[in-house]
């Protein structure tokens, strides 16, 4: 089967497997070209498939501390008739090339928000993973939580709050831009938001896991984060969206009380920068902000994507030298990202784009490349006229 992109809007429909092993690939590389630094041994990382988790995986494989992962995402198994999500993919390049080197990779695909999940990774770390692991990363990001006790299914939205927000979001397909707006939120569209992207999860996660005594001395676990700019600070920080981030770093706080009493370790969220993601391409306005973004740092030679960020983080950061905790206890490495200059250039630059010279303004052809490779599409060196073997690829497991 020959395949080609199908993107609706800003929704990628469809993915390249053998583009998204390239992708993987030249993610291992820059992993393993990068700064070596001394990390955990034993991971689990929720959310690993895709973004940010998967960065994370590959920094911790490949660069430099050789750690065996758990990995948990929420895709589509690819069959010898359809393609599946770049995640379900992603999981299978990821587990071959960390297998190769003599690690363990396994992954668990599933709702990260049940108790069943937690009981299947619990019995894993239990029986086949040594018994303890030194890191837990918080990478999920979702639309929709069902509570695992009460049943109830709860949707995230991103709204603003208490007022209204219009702005220009990229149509990848159509390659135009089209201004949207968007209605304040009720507050039960806020509390929705806050249960499904809050911290509740992470807290089930990190009690139980210490309470299982799964955790070695010196545990950690991170969860991602967002701040921004003035661009996106109504629909985001503002918005429903950054309810749900004060209540994940709040979890923090009390989340670190715990593990650092019980085991001498910590907790806190990491605070990572804008990046082009399958869950960022459908927040309003956060798309020309990214490219926006994207054209300014490149222009300071400060345009890092996500595997670099990622690596940073890790190797200078959370196992490095040089943390950079900002007064509420959060990671900064977006500190790049919020500096004066690059916001002050950034919002110029937005409130000057109109539909006709957004592409001038912006950097819109960097950030569909970066969409086009979540999905394994516009990779260097991937032939896309050559048929796809879906049969043999539903033969591998991730
Ligand atoms: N994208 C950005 O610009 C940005 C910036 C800063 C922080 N963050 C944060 O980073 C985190 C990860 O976001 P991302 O942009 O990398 O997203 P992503 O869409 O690339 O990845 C999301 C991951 O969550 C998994 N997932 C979703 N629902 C799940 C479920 N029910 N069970 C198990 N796994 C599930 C997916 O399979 C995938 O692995 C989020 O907390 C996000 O807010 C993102």
């Amino acid at each position: 089967m020959i395949i080609k992109p199908r993107v609706r809007g800003s929704l990628a429909l469809n993915c390249h497997p053998m583009g998204c092993k390239k992708i993987v690939e030249d993610q291992i590389k820059i992993a393993k070209d990068s700064k070596q630094y001394k990390g955990p041994k034993k991971v689990l990382i929720l959310g690993a498939s895709s973004g940010y988790g998967l960065a994370t995986r590959i920094s911790l494989a490949f660069g430099g501390s050789k750690s065996d992962t758990i990995g948990v995402s929420f895709e589509k198994e690819g069959t010898e008739k359809k393609v599946g999500s770049a995640g379900w993919y992603n999981n299978i390049w990821f587990k071959e090339a960390a297998e190769k080197e003599g690690l363990i990779a396994k992954n668990f695909i599933g709702d990260a928000f049940s108790h069943e999940m937690r009981k299947e990774v619990l019995e894993y770390i239990k029986d086949e993973f040594g018994g303890k692991i030194d890191l837990l990363v918080y990478s999920v990001a979702s639309g929709v939580r069902q509570d695992p006790d009460t049943g109830i299914v709860h949707r995230s939205c991103i709204k603003p709050i208490n007022e209204e927000f219009g702005g220009y979001t990229l149509n990848i397909q159509k390659e135009e831009i089209e201004y949207m707006s968007v209605e304040s939120a009720t507050e039960e569209e806020i509390a929705n938001t806050v249960k499904v992207m809050g911290g509740e999860d992470w807290s089930h996660w990190v009690k139980t896991l210490v309470d299982e005594d799964v955790c070695n001395e010196g545990f950690k676990s991170v969860a991602y984060s967002y701040i921004g700019g003035d661009i996106t600070r109504a629909v985001y920080r503002d918005g429903t969206i950054g309810q749900a981030k004060e209540h994940l770093e709040q979890t923090a706080v009390e989340l670190n009380t715990l593990v650092s009493e019980k085991l001498g370790g910590e907790v806190y969220t990491s605070v990572n920068r804008a990046i082009t993601t399958k869950a960022s391409a459908f927040i309003p306005c956060f798309s020309i902000y990214a490219s926006v973004l994207f054209k300014v740092m490149a222009e300071q030679g400060k345009e890092e994507p996500c595997m670099e960020h990622t690596h940073r983080l890790l190797a200078d950061m959370i196992y490095g030298d040089s943390p950079n905790f900002d007064a509420q206890g959060r990671m900064r490495p977006d500190s790049w990202e919020l500096t004066d200059e690059i916001q002050e250039k950034s919002v110029n630059i937005y409130n000057d784009i109109t539909e006709e010279n957004f592409k001038e303004l912006c950097d819109f052809k960097l950030y569909k490349k970066y969409f086009m490779n979540l999905n394994g599409f516009e990779a260097d060196g991937v032939d896309y006229d050559s048929d796809v073997d879906l049969e043999w690829l539903s033969t591998l497991r991730p």
